[in-house]
């Protein structure tokens, strides 16, 4: 016997384990698997089966009638599988060389199967080559299974009676074993394939959302700008994190055990919902999650819900009231002074609504009394000559199903006032040029900075319709009231540097301070303008993100609102000229209409100003 050890050096060495294990050579204490744990092993060696059964198949084809048997045993070395003809089988099954039974070196010592576990690679081990006596009648070829990445998965092992030791019979197991690996590497690529294109198709349908692609662990996989805007960190830092830092725990939990395909998950900052859908593989394992943010309008604004803050008890009390009421179709007023937030509410209401169809906003104070009627209700074809020939369906019955967001409602001219209540009243619209009423479903909300109370008074905006709008009144506090000033300027200046595409713009301790400290007027707009006029010159002129107290331009605060207001007079007397034709005053004026619109919206005076010409106050 020592002579065939010498000529295998690791046969030798294996012996020697075998005897430092305590294996008896002449009695065998086997370990053998219960019915239920058999099943477990063999079902996790499941994908292995089913890309290599081809391969197992064909291999004993080319071995039937010749008293071998092909066995699959698990990293273990405990046997999963085995497929062979009897009478050798019989014999086999006497030394439990079958389904349940531990073949590794600690409990059979040297033979094929657990060997090649230890050693890592192919082994045969013929006749009296085995450690345990009862086992000196077996021939035994094994190769270790591998799967694309490497890993032990198993071991792909031929025994037969010792008479019959060849070794092409080795060979043939080894080229099979690699045969398996080759073909485990196509069956999971497949299987990637598929997955993949299932995910492609998933984010195509949803290409104008913010879309997060998480794996089984929550662990950021890929997402697009329009998420990362909302994590606030570069695309780059977000992947490979855990969905964690940003979104609630439990409804992590909650996604990533359901067994419902679609669900949804909450955001910590905000409590936003995004939706997740769900892609599986053929055995139901969860491959990719992807999240998604519905925005229902067809031109996400700067004032996407999803990109904003609230953090303030009075501010998010009104949030947390206006979602409460987003379900119903009752009319709202939204109150508030000029950048507050009114239009932010808005999108955030239709975006909590169950509302399938758009938000479409009207600002009121824009459109030329002359053609507020037909953008509002539309116009048939042919009703007018010219450009619009084609007819119009007006911005009601573009928001069917969903919401209208009449902003500005105040400058509403008295005649449309009255129109407009008789929407309010039957819910039905008659465009232009049409006798036929049509039926339409809109949820109304409407924004105003002025006191309509007032207006009231001054027989300027209709009660009865101011009743019906205000059903439900939301009042958004201004900036100089809100308590998260701070929130927001980092919220602004994290917008910036993914705009900027830089590391994140910080403000130092003094910084920090002057910011709060400010006397902010009412309009959030003007944080943001500091900000934006603070992270240029950190940017432009120091390249750096560091935002130091003369970044900001606070104490020139009051020679800014002097240029403002010298700009706000020009406009004036331009728009004084122009009769408040305002397409006409934007070209005197060098401007574009929206540049425009911004401008008015940002100086009460001129607000009022344009309603009194349109109301032939003036
Ligand atoms: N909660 C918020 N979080 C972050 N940004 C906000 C928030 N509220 C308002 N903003 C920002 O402030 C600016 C003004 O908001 P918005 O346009 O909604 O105000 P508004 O009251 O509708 O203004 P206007 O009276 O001029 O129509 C926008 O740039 C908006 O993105």
């Amino acid at each position: 016997m020592g002579s065939i050890y010498d000529k295998d050096r690791q046969l030798e060495i294996s012996w020697e384990r075998s005897q430092s294990y305590g294996v008896d050579p002449s009695y065998v204490d086997n370990d053998l698997l219960t019915g239920g744990e058999l099943k477990d092993r063999k079902e996790r060696l499941q994908e292995l089966f089913q890309a290599c059964s081809p391969i197992l198949e064909q291999l004993y084809s080319q071995l039937k009638h010749s008293l071998f048997t092909i066995i699959v045993a698990d990293p273990d070395g405990y046997i999963v599988f085995n497929r062979g003809d009897s009478p050798f089988l019989q014999r086999a099954k006497k030394v439990w060389l079958d389904a349940g039974a531990n073949w590794s070196e600690n409990v059979k010592g040297t033979n094929a199967i657990g060997t090649a576990i230890y050693e890592n690679r192919s082994v045969s081990v013929v006749g009296m080559q085995h450690f345990t006596q009862e086992n000196h009648f077996l021939t035994c070829y094994s190769s270790p299974l591998y799967s694309p990445a490497g890993e032990l998965l198993g071991i792909l092992d031929v025994s037969g009676d010792a008479r019959r030791h060849h070794p092409h019979t080795f060979g043939m197991v080894v080229a099979a074993a690699q045969a398996c690996q080759s073909q485990l590497l196509f069956h999971g690529a497949k299987k990637e394939l598929t997955l993949a294109i299932q995910e492609t198709e998933t984010v195509s349908q949803k290409l104008n959302q913010p879309l997060i692609s998480i794996d089984q662990n929550a662990i950021i996989q890929q997402l697009n700008q329009k998420a990362a805007q909302i994590l606030k960190q570069p695309i780059n830092e977000c992947i490979g994190k855990s969905l964690s830092h940003w979104f609630d725990h439990h409804s992590i939990d909650h996604l990533l055990t359901t067994q419902d395909s679609k669900s949804n998950i909450r955001m910590k900052a905000n409590s936003n919902i995004w939706m997740t859908e769900a892609i599986k593989d053929d055995r139901q394992k969860l491959f990719r999650s992807i999240l998604s943010l519905p925005t229902k309008s067809h031109n996400p604004t700067e004032n996407d819900p999803a990109q904003t803050t609230w953090e303030c008890d009075k501010a998010q009390r009104v949030l947390q009231f206006a979602r409460h009421t987003s379900k119903t179709d009752t009319t709202m007023l939204i109150q508030g002074e000029t950048g507050t937030g009114k239009d932010v509410i808005a999108q955030d209401i239709h975006h909590t609504s169950e509302r399938e169809g758009d938000f479409i906003p009207v600002n009121c104070a824009a459109i030329p009394e002359s053609l507020i009627e037909s953008e509002l209700f539309g116009f048939q074809k042919g009703t007018f000559t010219g450009a619009n020939q084609k007819g119009n369906i007006g911005k009601i019955k573009a928001a069917h199903k969903g919401t209208l967001f009449l902003d500005e409602i105040g400058e509403m001219p008295l005649s449309m006032q009255t129109v407009l209540l008789r929407l309010l009243d039957n819910k039905h619209i008659t465009p232009l040029g049409s006798h036929h009423p049509e039926p339409v479903d809109v949820r109304i909300l409407a924004a105003t900075n002025r006191d309509l109370t007032n207006d009231i008074n001054e027989n300027r905006f209709r009660k009865d319709l101011y009743y019906r709008l205000s059903a439900l009144t939301i009042k958004l506090p201004p900036l100089r009231n809100r308590t998260d000033v701070l929130t927001l300027a980092n919220h602004f200046l994290e917008k910036m540097s993914l705009e900027l595409n830089v590391k994140q713009f910080y403000v130092d301790d003094p910084t920090r301070k002057q910011i709060m400290d400010h006397q902010w007027p009412g309009n959030i707009r003007e944080l943001q303008h500091t900000l934006r006029q603070a992270v240029y010159q950190a940017y432009f002129m120091r390249e750096s993100t560091h935002i130091k107290k003369e970044d900001l331009q606070l104490n020139e605060q009051q020679s800014q609102d002097d240029a403002n207001g010298t700009e706000h007079e020009r406009i004036a007397a331009v728009i004084n000229e122009t009769n408040g034709n305002l397409s006409r005053a934007a070209k005197l004026l060098g401007i574009g209409r929206t540049t425009l619109y911004r401008k008015i919206s940002l100086y009460p005076q001129l607000h009022q100003r344009i309603s009194q010409m349109r109301r032939g106050s003036l």
